[in-house]
């Protein structure tokens, strides 16, 4: 008889206190070799904590860690890549100001030149199928690029346990499929994968294993692939998420609207913005699909009036010129704005969530501009208790939250703006089934409210739930509108690499053959 197989990774009784909440207790988790093994919970479960004991980024109170067989104590991020531990962070861990091998360099030990760790990126990136230019500095990257960048990092440490904190949120599905394919080869090899997600059919699809926590204790350990979405679903949060209702649009007088917006690049890396044409109405909400790095960056900046670049009647929001209005005076006119980065644009982490009201809200500024204490802490109360929002109060530090918990901090502050156009990044980043479908339902309110909603995003399946009307963009272009129920996956997959052109003179052409049979 052959002795049972010694696991790669075993965790037993790990407890984790913070300050007013127990992030983890009694924690129990094992992980064999080669398998990928989920982990899942609500937002603020204490999944992102676990997952920084294993890597040494933080320390248990309590509990065990073994690592093939051998008790060990993991004291911080360098033990644990010595290890063969490697860890692809929710927020990235990259120096804006350096270029990508520069990034690289600096987490791997110093027994490597930076040219021989550019040509190894480049090796891995084609291994893998990870498209990416080592000397790009960091800051001219989108987020799906970053995420590349985590990963690729992540690889070259050779690991022998990877831990993903929800790698995919600002992934495309090709790009997902393409992870998916490197994660199953890395498994095939002997890797064990530990993999935090929100999105219950990838772990379907993915892993074979799943440990269900829920207030910092597992509730349930099972095999995802012989589960439903729904029974996933109930055995996180104890319910399945209400359906969304999408009311027909009853769209009103143009509030944003984008005329031939021309911009070059403020940067090498960057994408020109070329004949930029978009509108979005009041009581509609229009999508913008693509991939990461294709102009929604460029874009977004100008509409927020972060790049005021732009002539100024190139930009119009509630019929006024706004393009070379800083974004104050663009949120005068009705404008809030969801960022795509949550952490240092959307929130200041060193800051309670109260003071980080004032970044877009001055409601509590009273007159002289002195600051109305009482009234900030209440409003904050007020939008942590509307969006759930999981902490101790409206003191906490932004940094102090769980990703998902911040991220309806500060949708939620957007939306309860009550603002007459409103445009997000990512809607949903890095949040639970729950809380998803609460957000999407409160923008749709907000719609339904008269407001017009500009949401920027790669998941497809969020545009298509959301959206009533959709825009593709590629290489800097924006495609022409296509209504809803045009809209297919195949379609819009197309129209992401540029080919709309060919599409529209493709429908076009169709359109004058009937024409001409009809006549
Ligand atoms: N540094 C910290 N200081 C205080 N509290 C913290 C800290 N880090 C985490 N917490 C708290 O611990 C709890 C668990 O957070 P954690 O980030 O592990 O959740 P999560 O399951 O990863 O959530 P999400 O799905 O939103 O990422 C939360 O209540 C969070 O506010």
């Amino acid at each position: 008889m052959s002795a049972a197989p010694v696991p790669r990774l075993e965790l037993r009784g790990i407890t984790k206190r913070y300050p007013g909440v127990v992030a983890n207790q009694g924690v129990s988790l094992t992980v064999q070799p080669g398998e990928i093994h989920a982990v899942l919970g609500e937002n603020g479960a204490g999944k992102s904590t676990l997952m920084k004991i294993i890597f040494g980024a933080t320390q248990p109170d309590e509990g065990t860690v073994r690592f093939n067989g051998q008790l060990v104590k993991v004291r911080n991020p360098q033990e644990a890549r010595a290890l063969g531990i490697s860890m692809v962070f929710q927020h990235f861990s990259l120096f804006d100001t350096l270029t990508v091998a520069e990034n690289v360099w600096l987490g791997l030990d110093r027994k490597f030149s930076l040219a021989e760790v550019t040509a190894r990126i480049g090796a891995k990136a084609r291994e893998y199928g990870l498209d990416i230019d080592p000397s790009r500095p960091v800051h001219t990257l989108g987020v799906g690029e970053m995420q590349r960048v985590e990963i690729i990092r992540a690889l070259l440490g050779e690991p022998q346990l990877l831990i993903l904190d929800e790698p995919t949120s600002v992934l495309t599905p090709q790009a997902v499929e393409r992870l998916f394919v490197v994660l199953r080869q890395l498994a095939a090899e002997g890797c064990s994968i530990l993999y935090i997600s929100h999105k219950l059919h990838e772990i379907r699809a993915l892993c074979s294993a799943c440990t269900v926590m829920r207030a910092g204790r597992v509730t349930g350990v099972c095999d995802p692939r012989v589960e439903s979405n729904a029974s996933l679903s109930r055995m996180m949060i104890g319910a399945e998420p209400p359906a969304l209702r999408h009311a027909r649009a009853q769209p009103g007088a143009a509030v944003l609207q984008v005329q031939a917006l021309d911009l070059p690049r403020e940067h090498p890396f960057g994408t020109d913005l070329h004949d930029i044409t978009l509108e979005v109405r009041a009581g509609e909400v229009v999508g913008i699909a693509g991939v990461s790095g294709n102009g929604q960056r460029e874009l977004l900046y100008a509409l927020s009036g972060e790049d005021t670049r732009a002539s100024s009647e190139c930009i119009r929001i509630a019929d006024k010129p706004v393009g070379s209005l800083g974004p104050a005076a663009r949120r005068r006119l009705g404008l809030h704005f969801v960022p795509e980065e949550r952490l240092g644009r959307g929130a200041v982490p060193t800051l309670s969530l109260a003071h980080n009201l004032l970044l877009t809200r001055t409601e509590a500024v009273g007159r002289g501009g002195w600051l109305e204490l009482h009234a900030l802490r209440a409003q904050a109360a007020r939008i942590i208790e509307r969006f759930g929002v999981r902490t101790s109060g409206p003191e906490a530090l932004a940094r102090s939250l769980s990703g998902g918990n911040l991220q309806k901090y500060i949708v939620g502050r957007e939306i309860d703006a009550s603002p007459k156009l409103l445009i997000v990044a990512h809607p949903t980043w890095g949040v639970d089934v729950g809380a998803a479908a609460q957000i999407r339902g409160e923008i749709l309110a907000l719609r339904d409210a008269g407001c017009a909603v500009l949401v920027v995003s790669e998941e497809l399946e969020e545009l298509f739930e959301l959206s009533d009307r959709l825009y593709v963009m590629a290489k800097g272009r924006i495609s022409p509108p296509l209504e809803r129920e045009a809209a297919t996956m195949a379609r819009v997959g197309e129209w992401m690499s540029g080919l709309w052109d060919e599409d529209v003179q493709r429908h076009l052409a169709a359109v004058q053959e009937a024409d001409h049979a009809a006549a």
